[in-house]
Protein backbone atom coordinates (compact mmCIF):
# COMPACT_ATOMS: atom_id res chain seq x y z
CA UNK A 1 0.00 0.00 0.00
CA UNK A 2 1.57 3.29 -0.67
CA UNK A 3 1.74 5.58 2.38
CA UNK A 4 0.17 9.30 2.22
CA UNK A 5 3.91 10.67 1.96
CA UNK A 6 4.52 8.65 -1.63
CA UNK A 7 0.66 9.97 -2.61
CA UNK A 8 1.56 13.71 -1.63
CA UNK A 9 5.13 14.04 -3.19
CA UNK A 10 4.12 14.61 -6.41
CA UNK A 11 5.40 16.40 -8.97
CA UNK A 12 4.64 20.03 -8.29
CA UNK A 13 8.06 21.56 -7.03
CA UNK A 14 8.44 21.63 -3.69
CA UNK A 15 9.90 25.29 -2.70
CA UNK A 16 12.28 25.27 0.28
CA UNK A 17 11.39 28.66 1.04
CA UNK A 18 8.18 27.69 2.19
CA UNK A 19 9.00 25.63 4.80
CA UNK A 20 12.61 27.73 6.38
CA UNK A 21 11.28 29.20 9.51
CA UNK A 22 11.84 32.90 10.13
CA UNK A 23 11.90 34.59 13.70
CA UNK A 24 8.69 35.70 13.97
CA UNK A 25 9.39 37.29 17.34
CA UNK A 26 12.08 39.43 16.49
CA UNK A 27 10.31 40.78 13.12
CA UNK A 28 9.28 44.24 13.26
CA UNK A 29 7.68 44.75 10.01
CA UNK A 30 5.89 42.22 7.67
CA UNK A 31 9.01 41.54 4.57
CA UNK A 32 7.94 42.43 1.12
CA UNK A 33 8.05 38.15 0.45
CA UNK A 34 4.77 37.87 3.10
CA UNK A 35 2.95 40.70 1.67
CA UNK A 36 -0.81 39.32 -0.05
CA UNK A 37 -2.10 41.83 -2.29
CA UNK A 38 -5.59 41.76 -2.49
CA UNK A 39 -6.20 39.97 1.25
CA UNK A 40 -9.14 41.82 1.93
CA UNK A 41 -10.97 40.52 -1.11
CA UNK A 42 -10.99 37.42 0.97
CA UNK A 43 -13.95 36.90 3.43
CA UNK A 44 -13.22 37.27 6.99
CA UNK A 45 -14.99 36.68 10.67
CA UNK A 46 -15.46 40.98 10.65
CA UNK A 47 -17.30 41.02 7.30
CA UNK A 48 -20.60 42.19 7.87
CA UNK A 49 -22.51 40.03 5.33
CA UNK A 50 -20.79 36.89 6.93
CA UNK A 51 -23.33 34.07 8.33
CA UNK A 52 -21.88 32.93 11.19
CA UNK A 53 -20.73 29.22 11.73
CA UNK A 54 -23.31 27.14 13.34
CA UNK A 55 -23.19 25.13 16.67
CA UNK A 56 -24.58 22.04 17.14
CA UNK A 57 -25.30 19.92 19.55
CA UNK A 58 -24.14 16.22 18.71
CA UNK A 59 -26.87 15.04 21.39
CA UNK A 60 -29.70 17.18 19.84
CA UNK A 61 -32.29 14.93 18.26
CA UNK A 62 -32.11 17.60 15.35
CA UNK A 63 -28.48 17.80 14.65
CA UNK A 64 -28.37 15.41 11.33
CA UNK A 65 -30.54 17.89 9.76
CA UNK A 66 -28.75 21.07 11.44
CA UNK A 67 -25.45 19.36 9.88
CA UNK A 68 -27.61 18.88 6.36
CA UNK A 69 -28.20 22.47 6.25
CA UNK A 70 -24.88 23.54 7.47
CA UNK A 71 -23.03 21.00 5.19
CA UNK A 72 -25.15 22.36 2.03
CA UNK A 73 -24.73 26.01 2.92
CA UNK A 74 -21.02 26.35 3.30
CA UNK A 75 -19.44 22.73 4.13
CA UNK A 76 -18.39 24.30 8.23
CA UNK A 77 -20.16 23.74 11.63
CA UNK A 78 -19.45 23.64 14.90
CA UNK A 79 -20.04 20.83 17.22
CA UNK A 80 -20.54 20.94 20.99
CA UNK A 81 -21.24 17.74 22.82
CA UNK A 82 -18.17 16.00 21.17
CA UNK A 83 -17.14 13.75 24.32
CA UNK A 84 -13.84 15.02 23.67
CA UNK A 85 -12.46 15.79 27.08
CA UNK A 86 -11.59 19.20 28.05
CA UNK A 87 -8.65 18.18 30.25
CA UNK A 88 -7.23 16.13 26.73
CA UNK A 89 -7.71 19.49 24.71
CA UNK A 90 -5.72 21.29 27.17
CA UNK A 91 -2.82 18.57 27.52
CA UNK A 92 -3.31 18.66 23.51
CA UNK A 93 -2.52 22.39 23.58
CA UNK A 94 0.11 22.31 26.07
CA UNK A 95 2.13 20.12 24.34
CA UNK A 96 1.72 22.02 20.91
CA UNK A 97 2.91 24.94 22.70
CA UNK A 98 5.52 22.98 24.01
CA UNK A 99 6.46 22.22 20.45
CA UNK A 100 6.31 25.27 18.35
CA UNK A 101 8.07 27.04 21.59
CA UNK A 102 11.16 24.60 20.70
CA UNK A 103 14.48 26.34 19.20
CA UNK A 104 14.42 27.06 15.44
CA UNK A 105 17.33 24.59 15.16
CA UNK A 106 15.81 21.83 17.31
CA UNK A 107 12.95 21.43 15.42
CA UNK A 108 14.24 21.80 12.00
CA UNK A 109 15.62 18.37 13.05
CA UNK A 110 12.52 17.02 12.26
CA UNK A 111 12.28 19.36 8.52
CA UNK A 112 9.89 17.90 6.49
CA UNK A 113 11.76 17.00 2.97
CA UNK A 114 10.73 18.34 0.00
CA UNK A 115 8.53 15.37 -1.30
CA UNK A 116 7.70 14.48 2.32
CA UNK A 117 4.54 14.70 4.28
CA UNK A 118 4.91 14.46 8.28
CA UNK A 119 7.06 16.35 10.85
CA UNK A 120 8.41 20.39 10.75
CA UNK A 121 6.77 22.23 7.21
CA UNK A 122 3.74 23.84 5.78
CA UNK A 123 0.84 22.56 4.55
CA UNK A 124 2.02 20.93 1.24
CA UNK A 125 -0.59 23.47 -0.68
CA UNK A 126 1.76 26.13 0.63
CA UNK A 127 3.78 26.15 -2.51
CA UNK A 128 1.44 26.81 -5.24
CA UNK A 129 1.23 30.31 -4.13
CA UNK A 130 4.05 32.95 -4.75
CA UNK A 131 3.65 34.16 -1.29
CA UNK A 132 4.90 32.72 2.08
CA UNK A 133 2.60 32.68 5.21
CA UNK A 134 2.70 33.76 8.54
CA UNK A 135 2.75 30.63 10.25
CA UNK A 136 4.53 27.52 11.41
CA UNK A 137 3.39 23.69 10.85
CA UNK A 138 3.98 20.22 11.74
CA UNK A 139 2.20 17.30 10.79
CA UNK A 140 1.66 13.87 12.22
CA UNK A 141 0.84 10.48 10.26
CA UNK A 142 0.30 7.72 12.26
CA UNK A 143 3.02 7.10 15.36
CA UNK A 144 4.60 10.45 16.35
CA UNK A 145 7.40 8.70 18.39
CA UNK A 146 10.41 9.15 15.69
CA UNK A 147 9.94 12.66 15.54
CA UNK A 148 9.42 13.20 19.28
CA UNK A 149 12.35 11.56 20.03
CA UNK A 150 14.50 14.22 18.06
CA UNK A 151 12.62 16.90 19.24
CA UNK A 152 12.52 15.74 23.04
CA UNK A 153 15.81 13.10 23.54
CA UNK A 154 15.42 12.75 26.96
CA UNK A 155 11.54 13.31 27.70
CA UNK A 156 9.24 12.44 24.56
CA UNK A 157 6.90 10.42 25.68
CA UNK A 158 4.76 13.29 27.60
CA UNK A 159 4.14 14.49 24.13
CA UNK A 160 3.44 10.57 22.36
CA UNK A 161 1.04 9.86 24.99
CA UNK A 162 -0.71 12.90 24.47
CA UNK A 163 -1.01 12.81 20.42
CA UNK A 164 -2.02 9.05 21.09
CA UNK A 165 -4.83 9.58 23.31
CA UNK A 166 -6.07 12.32 21.09
CA UNK A 167 -5.57 9.93 17.91
CA UNK A 168 -7.87 7.57 19.67
CA UNK A 169 -10.68 9.58 20.81
CA UNK A 170 -10.86 11.78 17.30
CA UNK A 171 -11.03 8.34 15.51
CA UNK A 172 -14.06 7.56 17.27
CA UNK A 173 -15.31 10.70 17.03
CA UNK A 174 -15.33 10.69 13.47
CA UNK A 175 -16.78 6.95 13.37
CA UNK A 176 -19.53 8.70 15.18
CA UNK A 177 -19.55 12.00 12.57
CA UNK A 178 -19.50 9.83 9.49
CA UNK A 179 -22.69 7.58 10.81
CA UNK A 180 -24.32 11.61 11.28
CA UNK A 181 -23.00 12.81 8.32
CA UNK A 182 -24.30 10.33 6.08
CA UNK A 183 -27.98 10.20 7.99
CA UNK A 184 -27.97 13.49 7.14
CA UNK A 185 -27.74 12.78 3.55
CA UNK A 186 -30.26 10.20 3.99
CA UNK A 187 -28.02 7.36 3.68
CA UNK A 188 -26.94 4.50 5.83
CA UNK A 189 -23.63 2.88 6.99
CA UNK A 190 -24.47 0.02 4.31
CA UNK A 191 -24.52 3.38 1.23
CA UNK A 192 -20.35 3.03 1.52
CA UNK A 193 -18.56 -0.22 1.33
CA UNK A 194 -15.34 1.22 2.64
CA UNK A 195 -17.41 2.07 5.88
CA UNK A 196 -18.70 -0.41 8.94
CA UNK A 197 -21.86 -1.18 10.92
CA UNK A 198 -21.01 1.81 13.41
CA UNK A 199 -19.29 4.50 11.50
CA UNK A 200 -15.72 2.63 11.71
CA UNK A 201 -13.68 2.96 8.32
CA UNK A 202 -11.36 -0.01 8.32
CA UNK A 203 -7.89 0.99 7.43
CA UNK A 204 -8.81 4.66 7.65
CA UNK A 205 -6.34 7.62 6.78
CA UNK A 206 -5.98 9.94 8.90
CA UNK A 207 -3.58 13.12 9.83
CA UNK A 208 -3.02 15.47 12.28
CA UNK A 209 -1.83 18.66 11.44
CA UNK A 210 -0.76 21.35 14.05
CA UNK A 211 -0.34 24.93 13.07
CA UNK A 212 0.76 27.81 14.95
CA UNK A 213 0.14 31.28 13.78
CA UNK A 214 2.35 33.82 15.73
CA UNK A 215 1.16 37.43 16.34
CA UNK A 216 1.81 39.49 13.36
CA UNK A 217 2.69 43.41 13.39
CA UNK A 218 0.41 43.61 9.66
CA UNK A 219 -2.49 41.49 10.17
CA UNK A 220 -4.40 42.72 7.37
CA UNK A 221 -1.61 42.40 4.89
CA UNK A 222 -0.35 38.52 5.86
CA UNK A 223 -1.66 34.83 5.41
CA UNK A 224 -1.63 32.37 8.26
CA UNK A 225 -2.58 29.28 6.17
CA UNK A 226 -3.37 29.98 2.41
CA UNK A 227 -7.35 29.07 0.68
CA UNK A 228 -7.65 25.52 -0.05
CA UNK A 229 -10.34 22.55 0.27
CA UNK A 230 -9.59 19.82 2.62
CA UNK A 231 -8.76 16.34 0.58
CA UNK A 232 -10.44 14.29 3.11
CA UNK A 233 -13.81 13.01 3.71
CA UNK A 234 -13.93 15.70 6.79
CA UNK A 235 -12.08 17.49 9.23
CA UNK A 236 -12.06 18.27 12.55
CA UNK A 237 -10.44 21.42 14.34
CA UNK A 238 -9.99 22.05 17.81
CA UNK A 239 -8.27 25.65 18.09
CA UNK A 240 -6.92 27.80 21.22
CA UNK A 241 -10.14 30.35 21.26
CA UNK A 242 -9.19 32.54 18.34
CA UNK A 243 -10.88 33.29 15.49
CA UNK A 244 -10.58 31.31 11.97
CA UNK A 245 -11.91 33.19 9.25
CA UNK A 246 -15.33 33.41 9.30
CA UNK A 247 -15.64 31.04 12.40
CA UNK A 248 -16.57 32.67 15.75
CA UNK A 249 -15.17 30.23 18.31
CA UNK A 250 -17.70 28.94 20.93
CA UNK A 251 -15.56 28.05 23.91
CA UNK A 252 -15.14 23.80 24.27
CA UNK A 253 -16.62 23.48 20.51
CA UNK A 254 -14.98 21.69 17.80
CA UNK A 255 -15.09 23.11 13.92
CA UNK A 256 -16.12 20.54 11.35
CA UNK A 257 -15.52 20.95 7.91
CA UNK A 258 -16.51 18.80 4.78
CA UNK A 259 -13.02 17.81 2.86
CA UNK A 260 -13.27 16.72 -1.17
CA UNK A 261 -14.49 13.20 -0.60
CA UNK A 262 -17.39 13.61 1.00
CA UNK A 263 -18.37 16.27 -1.31
CA UNK A 264 -17.83 13.52 -4.27
CA UNK A 265 -19.91 11.28 -2.16
CA UNK A 266 -22.76 13.31 -1.70
CA UNK A 267 -23.00 13.97 -5.16
CA UNK A 268 -21.81 18.10 -5.29
CA UNK A 269 -24.78 18.43 -2.40
CA UNK A 270 -22.41 19.38 0.47
CA UNK A 271 -19.78 22.20 -0.30
CA UNK A 272 -16.07 21.52 0.26
CA UNK A 273 -15.75 24.71 1.27
CA UNK A 274 -12.35 27.57 0.46
CA UNK A 275 -11.12 28.23 3.55
CA UNK A 276 -8.05 29.65 5.33
CA UNK A 277 -6.32 31.05 8.36
CA UNK A 278 -5.92 34.90 9.47
CA UNK A 279 -3.39 36.09 11.65
CA UNK A 280 -4.18 38.33 14.69
CA UNK A 281 -1.91 41.42 15.61
CA UNK A 282 -2.13 40.46 19.58
CA UNK A 283 -3.23 36.68 19.74
CA UNK A 284 -0.68 34.06 19.13
CA UNK A 285 -3.49 31.56 17.58
CA UNK A 286 -2.90 28.07 17.56
CA UNK A 287 -4.93 25.10 15.47
CA UNK A 288 -4.91 21.07 15.81
CA UNK A 289 -6.71 19.76 12.58
CA UNK A 290 -7.69 15.75 12.28
CA UNK A 291 -8.27 14.37 8.78
CA UNK A 292 -10.54 11.76 8.12
CA UNK A 293 -10.84 9.63 4.96
CA UNK A 294 -10.89 6.33 4.00
CA UNK A 295 -8.05 3.90 2.95
CA UNK A 296 -6.24 4.44 -0.72
CA UNK A 297 -7.71 1.76 -2.50
CA UNK A 298 -10.76 2.80 -1.55
CA UNK A 299 -13.31 3.76 -4.49
CA UNK A 300 -14.98 7.16 -4.31
CA UNK A 301 -18.26 7.86 -6.80
CA UNK A 302 -20.85 9.79 -5.64
CA UNK A 303 -23.76 7.72 -3.70
CA UNK A 304 -26.30 5.96 -6.09
CA UNK A 305 -29.21 7.05 -3.93
CA UNK A 306 -27.91 10.68 -4.58
CA UNK A 307 -27.95 10.34 -8.61
CA UNK A 308 -31.14 11.14 -9.77
CA UNK A 309 -31.03 12.60 -13.03
CA UNK A 310 -32.14 15.21 -14.76
CA UNK A 311 -32.34 16.79 -11.25
CA UNK A 312 -29.09 14.83 -10.32
CA UNK A 313 -27.51 14.02 -12.89
CA UNK A 314 -23.85 12.24 -11.81
CA UNK A 315 -21.45 14.58 -11.15
CA UNK A 316 -17.98 12.72 -10.87
CA UNK A 317 -16.41 9.57 -12.05
CA UNK A 318 -15.41 7.05 -9.43
CA UNK A 319 -11.83 7.03 -8.45
CA UNK A 320 -9.99 5.68 -6.10
CA UNK A 321 -8.79 7.87 -3.23
CA UNK A 322 -5.20 7.22 -4.32
CA UNK A 323 -6.28 8.30 -7.37
CA UNK A 324 -7.45 11.95 -6.38
CA UNK A 325 -4.88 12.46 -3.41
CA UNK A 326 -2.26 12.30 -6.68
CA UNK A 327 -4.17 14.58 -8.43
CA UNK A 328 -4.91 17.42 -5.88
CA UNK A 329 -0.82 16.98 -5.56
CA UNK A 330 -0.31 17.73 -8.76
CA UNK A 331 -3.55 20.06 -10.20
CA UNK A 332 -4.54 21.55 -6.48
CA UNK A 333 -7.82 23.41 -6.57
CA UNK A 334 -8.05 21.99 -10.45
CA UNK A 335 -8.71 18.45 -8.98
CA UNK A 336 -12.51 18.32 -8.51
CA UNK A 337 -12.83 19.67 -11.94
CA UNK A 338 -10.88 16.92 -13.73
CA UNK A 339 -13.01 14.46 -12.10
CA UNK A 340 -16.46 16.23 -13.30
CA UNK A 341 -18.25 14.69 -15.87
CA UNK A 342 -18.43 16.72 -18.67
O1 LIG B 1 -5.89 26.83 11.35
C1 LIG B 1 -7.01 26.56 10.98
O2 LIG B 1 -7.99 26.76 11.66
C2 LIG B 1 -7.25 25.91 9.66
C3 LIG B 1 -6.40 24.73 9.48
C4 LIG B 1 -6.65 24.10 8.17
O3 LIG B 1 -7.49 24.50 7.41
C5 LIG B 1 -5.80 22.98 7.77
O4 LIG B 1 -4.83 22.67 8.51
O5 LIG B 1 -6.11 22.38 6.72
FE1 LIG C 1 -7.90 23.02 5.87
Amino acid sequence: MQSVSELSSNSHPSNLDHITPIDFESIKEVPESFIWPLLSDYPSCNSADIEPVPSIDLCDPKATKLMRRACERSGVFQITNHGIPTRLLHKLESQVWRLFSLPTGQKLKTLRSPDGFTGYGLANHSSFYPKLLWSEGFTIFGSPVEHARQLWPQDYTNFCDVIEEYQKEMSKLSGRLTVLLLNSLGLTTDDLEWVGATGEINGARSALRLNSYPPCPEPTRAMGLAPHTDSSLFTVIYQNGVGWVTVRPVTGALVVNVGDILHIISNGRFVSSVHRAVVDRAQHRLSIAHFYGPPVNAQLSPAKKLVDPPDHPILYRTVTSQEYLAIKAKHFDKALALIRHA
